[in-house]
This record gives C-alpha cells, sequence and structure tokens, in this order.
C-alpha cells in the first residue's frame, strides 16, 4: 500500500490550373497583413506555406524551396547544437532545430516576445490577466504558493494541498473507510466531471498510475447514459468501496450534473448511502458545494476562481485523484515548478515554453494556418494530445483580440501515439496536404532497469520504438514538414507536471504574441445555450402530444400539427429531430409514416399522462 510520501506529429492537379493559387491572391489571408518581413523571408528561403508549396510541385519554385529547410547535415548539426535547450535538473529538452525560423525572424519577434514576458510576470503577480472575467489567474501559485500576491491565497492553497494529503492518505491507509464493504476499504475511485474537470485526471492517471495502485480510478465524463452504465456495470459489487470524486469548477455543469444523478440512482438501487462515499470538488457555495454540504457527503475541496478548469491539474481537480492511485503529487507540483521557474527566463533560448511560442508562431504563421500534431512514442503519454486540444483549443480558439478586433485566432491540435500513428495518418502527413507541424514527445527510458533484453541481436524492443520515431523526424523533415521534439528521460510524477507546465507557459506566452485572452471560453456558451432551447422545445413537444394522446379516441398528429400547435412552425426541423429521437427510446409512437421520410409522419405518446396534462 503507498504511504503519504509515495502520493504525497506535387499536387498533379494544379498542373491543369496553373493560375490558379486562391489562398496567395486572397486579400483575407491574414499572413498578408501580419508580418510582412517575416513572409518576404519566407518565400525567399523558407518552409512553404501551402499555397506556395503546390506551386512549388509545378516546379517553378522547387530549388527555392529545397533551400528553405536546411539540408546540409553539418549545418543541422550546428542548428541542432546551437537551438538545444536542455532543464538538466528535470531532464528535459527541446529541439526548435527542425522548425525553420530564421535568426531575422527571432529578431523581428524579440519585442513581442519581451512584452510577453512582461504580460506574464503582471500576471504571477496577481493582475487581471482575464479581463472579460475580471479574474485573476494563478495556476502557477499552485505549485509555488509563496508567488501568490497575498497571504490569504497562500494560505488557501497550502491548506488544501495539506488537506488532499492527508483526506487521500486516510482513505489509503483505510482510516477512512466505505460504509458497506466487505473490504474494508475504498478500492474504486469514480470520477464525475467533464472538460477541465476530467483531461487533467485522466491523462495523468494514464502516464502515472501503478499496475496495482490503491484505488484505481474510473470516469464518468459525458451524460450519454449508456457510458454511464457500462462504467457503473464494471464496478458490480466494487460499488459499495468505490469513492465518487464529482469535480466542476461551476457547480453547474449539467453533463455532470446528470452523472452525479445516475450514479446517485445506482446507489439506491444498490441499497447503497452515496453522501458516505461521496466528495465534491468545486468552488464554495456552488449548486454542487451547497449540495454536498446539506447531504453531508464524505469531503469537500475547492477549487479557487483564479484557476482556469484547463489549468486546474495542480489544484484539488488533479491532485486528489493521483494521490489516491499513488502518484506522488508533491513531485509532480515540484516538476512544475521547475519548469514554471525555467520559463521565467527572459532570454528566448533559455526558456522552453517561449519556444514553444516561437516555434507555434512560425509554423502557424501567428493565425492558426497548420495544426499541431503530438506525437508522444509511449502509450502512458497517450492521453497528451488530448489534454492539451483543451489546454490550447480552449485558449487560443478566439473571435476578437484584446482590443476587440476580429481575429478568428487557434491552433487545431490533434494526435494519438507512435508508432502506433504510422499505421494511420503518418502517410497523409509525409506526402499529403501540408497543414501541420508536428511535436514529437520521446522518452529515453524505455523501460525499468534490469527488465530489458534484445529481441534480435543488438537490438530491443525500445530501439524499435527509439528507431520508428528518429525515422519519422526524419522523413517527414525529408519533405520539408517542420517538427520539434521534447525528450524527457522518463514518465515520472515529475516529468509530468513539467510537461503540463511547459504547455500552460507556451499558450500564456503564445496568447500574448497573438494579443488575445487565454483565459476565457465565451464561445463555449452558445452550444450550451442551444443545447437548453432543444430541451425547452422538447418539453413543449411532449406537452402537445401528451395531450393528443389524453383524447378519446388519441389523436396521432403530422409534425406540421405539433409545430403549429408548439407555436414553433420555424423549428419543425428541430421538432423531427426530437421525435425520431423519442421514437428510438420507445417514449414516443409513429403510427403513420416513418423517419426516412418526415411529411409522412404522425406520432402520439404510447400512454397519457394525466398529471402533465395540467403541468
Ligand atoms: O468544471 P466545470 O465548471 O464543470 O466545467 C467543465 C468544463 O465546462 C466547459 O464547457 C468549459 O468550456 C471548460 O473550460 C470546463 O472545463
Amino acid at each position: 500500500m503507498a504511504s503519504l510520501s509515495g502520493i504525497c506529429s506535387s499536387s498533379p492537379t494544379l498542373k491543369k490550373f496553373p493560375n490558379q493559387s486562391p489562398s496567395l491572391t486572397d486579400p483575407l489571408r491574414k499572413d498578408h497583413v501580419s508580418f510582412p518581413a517575416r513572409l518576404a523571408d519566407r518565400t525567399l528561403s523558407l518552409a512553404p506555406p501551402r499555397a506556395v508549396a503546390r506551386e512549388v510541385s509545378d516546379g517553378a519554385l522547387a530549388a527555392a524551396v529545397k533551400k528553405g529547410l536546411e539540408k546540409d547535415p553539418r549545418a543541422l548539426w550546428r542548428r541542432y547544437v546551437g537551438w538545444l535547450y536542455q532543464h538538466k535538473e528535470l531532464g528535459i529538452y527541446l529541439d526548435v532545430s527542425r522548425v525553420g525560423f530564421s535568426d531575422e525572424f527571432v529578431k523581428e519577434m524579440e519585442p513581442r516576445f519581451q512584452a510577453a514576458f512582461r504580460a506574464m510576470e503582471e500576471l504571477e503577480k496577481g493582475a487581471i490577466a482575464n479581463p472579460d472575467e475580471s479574474r485573476m489567474v494563478g495556476h502557477y501559485w499552485l505549485r509555488d504558493p509563496k508567488r501568490a500576491p497575498n497571504s490569504f491565497l497562500k494560505t488557501q492553497i497550502e491548506n488544501t494541498l495539506d488537506a488532499v494529503c492527508k483526506f487521500a492518505n486516510d482513505v489509503v491507509s483505510g482510516k477512512i473507510k466505505p460504509p458497506s464493504s466487505p473490504e474494508g476499504r475504498f478500492t474504486q475511485i469514480l470520477s464525475v466531471g467533464i472538460g477541465g474537470s476530467a483531461l487533467g485526471p485522466q491523462f495523468v492517471a494514464e502516464a502515472l498510475a501503478p499496475d496495482n495502485p490503491p484505488l484505481k480510478i474510473r470516469f464518468v465524463d459525458n451524460t450519454d447514459p449508456a457510458g454511464i452504465d457500462h462504467q457503473i456495470a464494471q464496478l458490480g459489487p466494487e460499488l459499495a468501496s468505490t469513492l465518487v470524486i464529482v469535480i466542476s469548477k461551476s457547480g453547474g455543469t449539467p453533463e455532470t450534473r446528470n452523472g452525479l444523478l445516475e450514479v446517485q440512482k445506482a446507489f439506491r438501487e444498490a441499497g447503497l448511502d452515496f453522501p458516505k462515499q461521496g466528495v465534491a470538488i468545486t468552488q464554495e457555495n456552488s449548486l454542487l458545494d451547497n449540495t454536498a454540504r446539506i447531504e453531508g457527503w464524505l469531503a469537500r475541496f475547492p477549487m479557487f476562481d483564479w484557476v482556469g478548469g484547463r489549468t486546474s491539474e495542480m489544484s484539488a481537480v488533479g491532485l486528489l485523484p493521483a494521490a489516491l492511485q499513488g502518484i506522488d503529487i508533491r513531485e509532480m507540483l515540484a516538476g512544475a515548478s521547475l519548469m514554471d521557474e525555467a520559463n521565467r527566463s527572459t532570454v528566448l533560448r533559455n526558456n522552453p515554453a517561449a519556444l514553444l511560442a516561437l516555434c507555434w508562431y512560425w509554423a502557424t504563421d501567428g493565425v492558426g494556418s497548420k495544426d499541431m500534431v503530438i506525437l508522444p512514442y509511449k502509450d502512458s503519454l497517450l492521453l497528451f494530445s488530448r489534454y492539451l486540444q483543451q489546454l490550447v483549443m480552449e485558449s487560443l480558439g478566439k473571435e476578437f483580440d484584446l482590443d476587440g478586433n476580429r481575429v478568428n485566432q487557434g491552433i487545431s491540435v490533434y494526435g494519438n501515439k507512435g508508432s502506433t500513428d504510422q499505421h494511420a495518418y503518418i502517410q497523409q502527413l509525409r506526402e499529403g496536404v501540408h497543414n501541420f507541424f508536428v511535436t514529437f514527445i520521446e522518452v529515453l527510458r524505455d523501460r525499468p532497469p534490469g527488465h530489458d533484453w534484445e529481441l534480435e541481436p543488438g537490438v530491443t524492443c525500445g530501439d524499435y520504438l527509439f528507431g520508428m520515431l528518429q525515422g519519422t523526424r526524419s522523413a517527414l523533415y525529408a519533405n520539408n514538414r517542420e517538427s520539434i521534439t521534447v525528450t524527457v528521460q522518463e514518465v515520472t510524477p515529475r516529468t509530468v507536471g513539467a510537461l503540463i507546465a511547459l504547455y500552460e507557459r507556451a499558450v500564456g506566452i503564445y496568447a500574448s504574441l497573438v494579443n488575445i485572452n487565454a483565459y476565457h471560453q465565451p464561445g463555449v456558451e452558445a452550444g450550451k445555450k442551444a443545447a437548453g432551447e432543444v430541451l425547452a422545445l422538447q418539453k413543449r413537444v411532449l406537452a402537445v402530444l401528451n395531450e393528443a394522446s389524453c383524447k378519446e379516441p388519441v389523436e396521432p398528429l403530422t409534425l406540421e400539427e405539433v409545430a403549429d400547435r408548439c407555436h414553433a412552425p420555424e423549428d419543425i426541423e428541430m421538432i423531427y429531430k426530437i421525435i425520431a429521437h423519442m421514437a428510438a427510446n420507445d417514449r414516443a409512437l409513429i403510427v403513420e409514416g416513418s423517419c426516412g421520410s418526415p411529411r409522412s409522419i404522425k406520432v402520439f405518446l404510447g400512454e397519457c399522462n394525466i398529471d402533465g396534462l395540467y403541468a
């Protein structure tokens, strides 16, 4: 059982259309105006934007493009050595040599970087770095509480960490027991949460949980009934020894609420007392917090107003589940803190997060023109790309900049793992549409010492993984595909903490470079609001169908009739979808016609709900 210290990546058709290069002549291309010096530089000598690449395939500019990315091995080696970043204590390396930025570009960007460094410094001092929500942005304080802008916040962070450690230790040691478990101690965690309240814990569990953790973890991160049923079924009798951790900063996210209600129902049906096995992680006085307090849940931990969901892994959100799985959370914090310290350097070459941001700006023209493909060559880092998807896309995907200009910024992120993806999408990356740059995550240590063996003379299984990574990096580069490589010695709590911190800061710096607020997510609300409107419409449809179904004889209705009676003729398509969904779930009966020809449908409810008539 774990102790507290233990827890604590030649278009032939163009020949037919030699005069077409639409994106180069499109006046809306932002890179025509965004950074003229750098564009001039690039058309002469550097890695091709996509439109240039197409002309190149026609042969005209091929020589210039080849000149673009350095191909001379000696010059490349000099570039590699010259730009290689190493964090000695963390054993982390950052190689940006396979991104084609020039010295001139770096010089042009220098003032912007200095401005970004100043902005990060202000942020860390407690500036309102999220102006739209009038919030401070304090995730960096979580791993270095003395940097918090006042002693109250410092104490809050320290007390929460202590409480997390104590609670985890008490659960792992069996001091805190489930009320009715034959095993006498908690054996499972069911984490209910979504977005930033799930992705960090999922990534960390996959990366760091030991093979036999003190508590195994499962996730309910959706309002998919079948998915929830599956998790509960997998728990089986162990529901009695399951600690349910409900995580929601706002405390009112519908998917999380639904997950909680479903889990509570399963507890009732199993005759279990949910509050004695329930833990809430949320902002003080949120709906969730009040529910947990009133119902007397086993424990409650705070989420701070100044920590965003996508940067909450080092708060109770990430630390509690990690500690319960026997992951050394103090090591995660130490790794993040060390990385933060390195990222405070105002010398670009010495600042790994700034180097990443530089590469992102170069590769995407500062307008998101290329996608970020994350390829960790290590199974345990599988979920890193998924974690980064939210961190990068929710932070950088913004319609307006800080001055109110419409910019539609963002960088798309996707990925899975190597070498597996070499058998899936590397074909397109090497030879297909050139709309990406790759980040390889390399782990030097193949497996714990003493377990290695040569599966053929001089070659281990890990050597193949290494060879696949290096081979893919070279093959992509040979075809002018840029890549970054982040290398870690091994996957440990310290390096995972550092990787999270590295990307958090890179996102913050990049946001400053392109002048956007990385810390809000106004776009997410539109979908939520529309979902609420659909559900409100469904209630009206139900009422109309119920009324017709309560008539004697029952009055099946056409879609037009339902829409008219809902006073929503403009919503007929949505009404059709609502009815088709209800019919698929045996909640409405289609007596005439079929869903394939919507105008033919006549529908009513299987039974009349008298109470519903007067609701
Ligand atoms: O933690 P919660 O308040 O439940 O929010 C969960 C998620 O909901 C949203 O849709 C936000 O866009 C995410 O940033 C957030 O992480």
